[in-house]
């Protein structure tokens, strides 16, 4: 474009293209509307009634939405060379929905399109006939208002990369309220990771801030639309580390369209009973370890017993006869299969039954299926299998485990330690298993029996956020559920702040059940300016993992460490100083030091609610415009200190103000940035 009336034309071509779409969105949203009341009559039967109705609804819903919000933010141009291939000659326009007239080719295409992947992908050497990119700006404020657009005219070897100016401002605008899509700027390597296909299960390594939570609720967007039959029947998981993380996260999939994602902590996963009892952290690290897995399928081998005797079973005029050597061959024959113990026992039934049927037919008769059932059900065949395989609840069988040592000592001989055992012992057993108080790993290992006894329901695909924290027990948790679908694992072995973290991820992926899914680093980070990051940093020789260094992308940002004889009265000062500017704030303090913080706090005038004051055990996953840290040397002091340290100096977008009245933690002294 080359000179002012070109640019004017354009822009005004622009806007009319705009309003055009618009008219068609308010169309489709009336047009979801009458569907929505019409729909649920002319459907056939109640169910197809209701399901329409439900989808018409949510269709509805979503157009109506966000009526104001951009309904675009690229549109692709390809030239007329066979390098466009069916695009020849062709502009689409890529938003985050669909849109389009009554009639014709859409106005605005799905980022999800298979072309739209162009968008995200083409360069200046390997353009596949784009001829040029075009970026559009929009003000953020509903309604949107066109500001303006950037051309990167691939066709004449020009590619933005990370230097178009639209990403950086998307990047450093202030975080207000949950997280954000970023459908609009997606970076060629996030794009290749959210486009992997259904039956990849895949893992992202990457550092603060590159954008793998970011990744994650794509790919599950993306999965949803390019494998929507599939998944609507599967359903897709994404599990998050804490309630927190969940609601910062939980807004990113409705606005791209998808509500019917769960997004769940893995405590919720495995079920409402609450964890009500503590575990001594000798007795935490055991009921973690990956050997519990074996010491329950022995518990629950060793419940079955051999059969003592045979088998009578009236039958009208006959008293059928299985003897104790047959049927103890079909126990065995039920047992090589290796089947869930649930299953295993109504195979066992079906082979005693079996048996019963072959002597019947030795008088010349032919059972029919009812006769199978009750034959089944009778009071001797009950006995037999009550006998030998019996029935049994998780919650009973780990009573046991945790209440008598003979039964733990002959599960465990071999597998753990003496003084493994006694550390999962419980000092006083309750009277029954069903008054028994189960601390947050029982919870896991009662899911793992309950795995044992019956498979569960499992999900399409699941996300698995922050994966580096899960224990080789919760990731079998994980691994059930996916047995027949596909993993998404997103983590940093720099952030892992639990006793059981994993330091590589080949041990992680192989107890979560992919160990072929293909690791992969991302590397820029996206959230934290360099000189932050670069701070950040000097802590990665301490955390004793081999990851690769994350570079930030962002030049702008501003670190100061200031050493404060008034913890609290230098924190208030820093934070009035940042509520001059936009964006949230967080305080940060080792967890005993924060409610104390709160309280300082109260005096200062917030009237917007961004001040937030928070423990450093929480902060995982979240990002504030604006950090205050408080006294470092602390929060380096608990388990796994230096881990959650360097999650806490990488969750600052634009400033970071360090307070210490201790020294600072060595690798954080000198040559550190200078205070004010
Ligand atoms: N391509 C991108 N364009 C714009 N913003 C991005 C992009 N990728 C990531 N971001 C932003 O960077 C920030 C960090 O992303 P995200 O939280 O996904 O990173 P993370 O790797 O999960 O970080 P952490 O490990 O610290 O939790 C978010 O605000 C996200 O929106």
């Amino acid at each position: 474009m080359s000179s002012v009336s070109d640019v004017a034309r354009e822009l005004a071509a622009e806007q009319a293209y705009l309003a055009r779409v618009r008219a068609a969105r308010a169309w489709m949203s009336d047009h979801a509307r009458i569907r929505v009341a019409t729909g649920e009559q002319v459907a056939g039967d109640r169910y197809t009634a209701e399901t329409l109705g439900r989808m018409l609804k949510s269709h509805a819903q979503e157009l109506a939405g966000e009526p104001d919000g951009a309904p675009y933010f690229g549109r692709l141009r390809f030239d007329g060379t066979g390098a466009a291939g069916e695009h020849r000659d062709q502009q689409y326009y890529i938003g985050r929905r669909r849109i389009a007239e009554e009639q014709g080719p859409p106005l605005v295409i799905d980022w999800r399109a298979p072309v739209s992947s162009l968008f995200y992908r083409a360069g200046a050497a390997d353009r596949h006939g784009v001829a040029v990119r075009r970026r559009y700006g929009w003000t953020h404020r509903p309604p949107a208002r066109l500001t303006g657009f950037e051309d990167e005219r691939l066709d004449l070897g020009e590619a933005l990369g990370a230097t178009s100016r639209l990403l950086a401002e998307e990047i450093e605008r202030p975080r207000v309220g949950p997280m954000r899509d970023i459908v609009a700027t997606i970076q060629p390597e996030q794009d290749e990771l959210v486009r992997a296909d259904l039956d990849q299960s895949l893992c992202v390594q990457g550092g603060p801030g590159t954008g793998k939570t970011a990744v994650g609720l794509h790919r599950a967007a993306y999965l949803l639309y390019a494998y929507r039959r599939q998944l609507r029947r599967t359903g897709v998981l994404v599990v998050g580390p804490n309630p927190a993380f969940l609601r910062y996260i939980s807004a990113v999939l409705p606005a791209l369209g998808e509500g019917d994602v769960r997004q769940r902590t893995l405590d919720e996963v495995l079920g409402d009973r609450p964890a009500r009892a503590i575990d001594t952290p000798a007795a935490a690290l055991v009921k973690h370890d990956a050997r519990m897995a074996e010491v329950i399928r022995r518990a629950l081998g060793a419940l079955i017993r051999e059969p003592a005797e045979d088998l009578v079973v009236p039958d009208g005029s006959y008293r059928l006869r299985a003897g104790a050597g047959e049927l103890a061959r079909e126990l065995a024959l039920a047992r090589a299969g290796d089947l869930p113990y649930g299953v295993g026992r109504e195979r066992f039934r079906a082979r005693i039954v079996a048996l019963l049927q072959r002597r019947l037919e030795q008088h010349g008769e032919s059972p029919n299926r009812r006769w199978l059932d009750r034959t089944g059900r009778s009071g001797p065949v009950l006995a037999v299998l009550d006998a030998c395989w019996p029935k049994v609840r998780p919650e009973q069988l780990l009573a046991r485990l945790l209440g008598e040592p003979d039964t733990l000592a002959a599960a465990a001989e071999g597998v753990l330690t003496g003084a493994e055992q006694a550390a999962l012992r419980w000092p006083r057993p309750p009277r029954s298993f069903r008054s028994a108080s189960w601390s947050p790993a029982d919870l896991v290992l009662l899911d793992e029996i309950a795995g044992a006894i019956e498979h569960p329901a499992g999900f399409g695909h699941i996300v698995v956020d922050e994966a580096q924290d899960l224990s080789p027990m919760q990731c079998r948790a994980v691994a059930r559920r996916s047995r027949h679908g596909s993993l998404t694992v997103l983590g940093d072995l720099a952030q892992g702040t639990t006793a059981w973290a994993a330091t590589g991820w080949a041990a992680q992926l192989a107890h979560l059940g992919k160990p072929d899914a293909p690791v992969t680093a991302l590397t820029a980070g996206f959230r934290v300016p360099a000189v932050v990051l670069s701070y950040a940093n000097r802590l990665l020789p301490e955390l004793r993992v081999t990851v690769p260094v994350t570079r930030s992308v962002r030049r702008d940002g501003a670190l100061r460490v200031h050493r404060a004889p008034d913890l609290a009265a230098a924190v208030t000062e820093r934070v009035r100083a940042a509520l001059s500017a936009d964006g949230s704030i967080a305080v940060i303090a080792a967890d005993e030091r924060a409610g104390a913080l709160g309280a300082a706090l109260r005096a200062v005038d917030d009237p917007d609610s961004r001040v937030t004051v928070l423990p450093a055990t929480l902060v995982k996953g979240l990002e504030f415009d604006h950090v205050v840290v408080v006294e470092p040397a602390e929060i380096a002091a608990g388990p796994r200190g230096p881990h959650h340290l360097y999650v806490v100096l990488t969750r600052a977008v634009a400033r970071m103000d360090v307070l210490h009245r201790a020294p600072l933690p060595a690798p954080l002294r000198g040559g550190a940035p200078p205070g004010p």
